[in-house]
């Protein structure tokens, strides 16, 4: 079956092409394993589904390749024993997210859908900003437990996975960084960003929804209004009336219920997305046509307690993919 949906901004015939970014990095959060969720996901055999299945084109980008990835954050580690700085790792995740920047910007052309697999969620920084490179009026759907818009700031934790929408909107810019300098100013607007599935939100981060006005959907709308009603709300919100607005799904998967599917990943939070719902959402985003890049991250293998657990999670991060990139019940 290949895909029956018009994906309006790509390319849609034979040559239709799907890249697909690696970015197993897990510098933005405490936890070892979450850089091998993309190799996992591979393993899987989501290349080969996205290809066999939905009859994409398909090729692998790995723009951390050749960097050591490991000697590096323990050497942040180490010289942060001493230094003790309010975020953690902050050049590390810098140095990482410029990469995945430059490539989805350069390596990736108009007409190809981007597919960025992480990884922990602050890998969005630069796949969104190498997204919104090609398509600067896209609208971002964020699908989490979280709204991962601490500052450099309100951050509690000083994981950098808690903080990348508020580097997409240069938030608090003054205060980052120096290493971050390369983050384009106005590059997201508060108001082209949508989050769906919220369920765990820190009381600075509520702070800065409200204050920015920013279009959130938690689990309680999700209850009240249902997955319907609150997916075309969202798509409504960050088109902005433009029937055509290009769409990104950044999607964490402890947006999903951990009894329902999702045990392993690093900060997980119960009641969420039942499985039906977590798929869809993307179902629905793909039918509108407008969808042109998706990121799917957090998935951690080695917080499994068993290999059933294990395959559920990553089975649940391809199924995902497919139903973004046009797979149907029917
Ligand atoms: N991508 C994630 N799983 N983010 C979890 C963030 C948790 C918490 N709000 C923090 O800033 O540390």
């Amino acid at each position: 079956m290949s895909s029956q949906i018009n994906f309006k901004h790509l390319v849609n015939d034979e040559n239709r092409m799907c890249k697909i970014v690696l970015a197993p990095f897990n510098g933005g959060q405490p936890h070892g394993g979450v850089d091998l969720g993309a190799e996992y996901m591979m393993k899987h055999g989501l290349k080969q589904q996205i290809e066999e299945i939905l009859k994409w084109n398909t090729e692998v980008l790995d723009p951390l390749n050749g960097v050591n990835l490991e000697q590096l954050k323990a050497e942040a580690d180490e010289q942060e024993k001493e230094t003790k700085p309010k975020i953690k790792r902050a050049d590390f995740v810098s140095m990482a997210n410029k990469k995945i920047y430059e490539t989805c910007k350069n390596d990736i052309s108009k007409g190809e859908f981007q597919l960025t697999l992480g990884g922990d969620h602050s890998i969005a920084i630069g796949s969104i900003a190498g997204l919104l490179s090609r398509y600067p009026d896209a609208g971002i759907i964020w699908i989490d437990a979280h709204a991962d818009i601490n500052t450099v700031n309100t951050t509690e934790s000083g994981n950098l996975h808690g903080c990348p929408v508020s580097f997409l909107a240069n938030m608090d810019r003054k205060d980052w960084p120096k290493s971050f300098d390369w983050v384009p100013e106005n590059l997201l607007a508060t108001d082209k960003i949508a989050y769906i599935g919220l369920r765990d939100v820190d009381a600075g981060e509520k702070k800065i929804l409200r204050d920015n006005n920013i279009k959130a959907f938690s689990m309680y709308h999700v209850d009240r209004y249902g997955i319907n009603s609150v997916v075309e709300q969202a798509i409504a919100h960050v088109s902005k009336g433009n029937k055509d607005c290009p769409i990104m799904i950044s999607y964490d998967v402890d947006a999903i219920d951990p009894e329902a599917s999702v045990q392993c990943t690093g900060t997980k939070v119960d009641y969420g997305l039942n499985n039906r719902e977590a798929l869809f959402l993307c179902e629905r985003i793909c039918e509108t046509g407008n969808v042109v890049a998706l990121d799917v991250v957090e998935v951690n293998p080695s917080l499994g307690a068993d290999e059933t657990e294990i395959l559920k999670t990553v089975a649940m991060g391809c199924s995902i993919v497919r139903c973004t990139l046009g797979e149907t019940l029917l």
